[in-house]
């Protein structure tokens, strides 16, 4: 599957590296859509991709698919247009936030019959969730996070600090670059108004730490995990990544776990 990545920061890197460099038995990188050529030139030679910066041509160049590993904005502007010609897989899923854009971004996938595949990022347990989810009864779900201080607030401080405690929509309108998460979360569960979180900046951690809740009529459930970022960009935990190396390979696969 030859794919078109948009953004060249720190997951797209990852998939660089990952894909192009180890030479992937199925997947290639030809394709990358950035804002500034010039900043990425080193990516070409580097990588063998081609760079854009017109969305018509990357989106016309050899892809199968496009990667989006940019950020929120970026999603709400290119999506739809992506979404008329490819099957898009989304990292920066706080984006669907937005009603309004999750409504067009479906309507436009049924039209354009192409899918929108959003990887489980820095987080497990979404099967789980969707499961005890099927019948509407799953009651509460709550997600604490916790991340290194200065991943969330310039201040310094000694002790762990709450930076925030409301639902997950109020979560990524105050922090897009950290709770896209909490929006996967409630995208799989009851919803982003229902789904609570809270997030914490904690300076005695270098890892990011996600703990979430669930109670249903199937019991309860909880799933923790300690990240480890990934070097470029620390807000970004080494996971978040793999899951979209792992959605990209379960894409080809006729016998699916879990699915
Ligand atoms: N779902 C999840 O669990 C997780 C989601 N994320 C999200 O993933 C996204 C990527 O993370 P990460 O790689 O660490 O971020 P980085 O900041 O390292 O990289 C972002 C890249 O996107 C580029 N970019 C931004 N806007 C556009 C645009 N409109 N068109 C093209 N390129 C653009 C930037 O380029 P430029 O140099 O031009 O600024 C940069 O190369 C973020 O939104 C992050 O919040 C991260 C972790 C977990
Ligand atoms: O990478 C993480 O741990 C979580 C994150 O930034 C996000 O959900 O936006």
């Amino acid at each position: 599957m030859n794919i078109g990545i948009i953004g060249a920061g720190a997951i797209a890197h990852f998939l660089l590296e990952k894909i192009n460099r180890h030479r992937h038995e199925n997947l290639r990188i030809s394709s990358v859509f950035v804002r500034n050529k010039e900043k990425y030139r080193l990516l070409e030679s580097a990588y063998g991709v081609s760079l854009y910066t017109d969305l018509e041509k990357f989106l016309d160049s050899d892809i199968d698919l496009v990667v989006e590993t940019a950020n929120i904005d970026a999603v709400k502007t290119l999506l739809p247009s992506v979404l008329k010609k490819k099957d898009a897989v989304l990292i920066s899923v706080g984006a669907l936030a937005d009603e309004a854009l999750l409504t067009e971004i479906s309507d436009l996938a049924h039209a354009y019959k192409h899918n929108v595949h959003l990887p489980s990022g820095a987080i497990g347990g979404l099967d789980l969730l969707q499961n005890a989810h099927a019948l509407g009864t799953v009651t509460s779900v709550s997600l604490t996070t916790r991340k290194p201080a200065r991943s969330l607030i310039e201040e310094d401080i000694d002790e762990a600090k709450t930076v925030f405690e409301g639902t997950a929509m109020e979560a990524i309108r105050q922090f897009p670059k950290n709770m896209n998460v909490s929006i996967v979360l409630s995208l799989a569960g009851i919803g982003i108004e229902k789904t609570s979180v809270r997030l914490v900046a904690d300076p005695h951690i270098d890892k990011n730490m996600h703990h979430v809740e669930v109670i249903g009529d199937f019991g309860e459930a909880t799933f923790s995990i300690t990240n480890n970022p990934l070097p470029e960009n620390p807000k970004t935990s080494y996971l978040a990544a793999m899951s979209i190396l792992g959605t990209l390979e379960r894409i080809g696969q006729k016998i699916r776990i879990g699915g």
